[in-house]
């Protein structure tokens, strides 16, 4: 799997998207979320893939296993790189998200890797407790979801980079662990509980890290990317 930083694409029009990409001269991998995708549907991953840059498609799917099952089999046909569940769905949801994907990729291409988003990393732990009456600890929710979408054949999850190094141990350096709640020294936070730096990242065994708003929302996002890139390094 390309570790190049993922860049969080998210934007709510095509417009505003070129406008984004055209000012980097190499190829990418970007992250097209919920708000892109449904302002402006399929159309706008072929025409990003056509640019010759990786997609993570991050529609962050949650429903019965069969619904889930036949909308993957649909979504495997735009030949993205990345593509994402949520593990709260439950393993025979997961299990479902992955059989719609083998039968929809196309003969000849990649199935997407998938994975399964564990705990949001807008979420702390008081938060999970009161809302989610998860009586454990985060770090043993988000350990539990790994381990049950690494038994229904997933490729990886989605998850903080605090809790990357204890999947690693449970799941091994092979199993993906995308990142995202990442921000360079002193900036903001934004509604993000669980951030880190590109450099801790990387030495806690994540694989991917994802970035929005320290990228997009750049002074010079092109500067703020080879920032992001350097410090963080590659993992593999
Ligand atoms: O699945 C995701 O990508 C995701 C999961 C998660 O737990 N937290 C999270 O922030 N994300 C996404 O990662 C991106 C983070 O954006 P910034 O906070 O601007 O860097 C957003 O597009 C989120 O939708």
């Amino acid at each position: 799997m390309n570790t190049q930083p993922i860049i969080a694409l998210d934007f709510s029009s095509k417009k505003e998207v070129f406008a984004f990409l055209t000012q980097f001269n190499e190829p990418l991998f970007v992250k097209v979320g919920m708000e892109l995708y449904l302002q402006e549907g399929p159309s706008i991953i072929k025409e990003i893939k056509a640019m010759g840059h990786a997609i993570f498609l991050d529609l962050k799917l949650h429903d019965i296993p069969n619904t889930v099952k036949s909308a993957m089999r649909g979504l495997a046909k735009l030949g993205v790189d990345l593509i994402n569940v949520h593990a709260a769905g439950g393993s025979r949801m997961m299990t479902a998200a992955l059989e719609g994907l083998e039968e929809g990729t196309v003969a000849g291409q990649r199935r997407p890797a998938l994975i399964a988003v564990t705990q949001l990393t807008s979420t702390t732990e008081e938060q999970m407790q009161q809302e989610q009456n998860i009586m454990t600890s985060l770090d043993a929710s988000v350990i539990n979801y790994a381990i049950l979408a690494k038994n229904a054949g997933l490729d990886g999850v989605v998850c903080s980079v605090l809790e990357a190094h204890d999947i690693e141990k449970a799941c091994g350096k092979a199993f993906l662990k995308v990142t995202p709640g990442i921000r360079l020294v002193g900036g903001e936070a934004h509604d993000q509980k669980r951030v880190a730096t590109p450099n801790f990242a990387k030495e806690q065994g994540a694989t991917q890290i994802v970035v929005g708003r320290a990228i997009v929302q750049a002074e010079n996002p092109v500067v703020a990317y080879h920032t992001v890139e350097q410090l963080w390094g590659g993992n593999q």
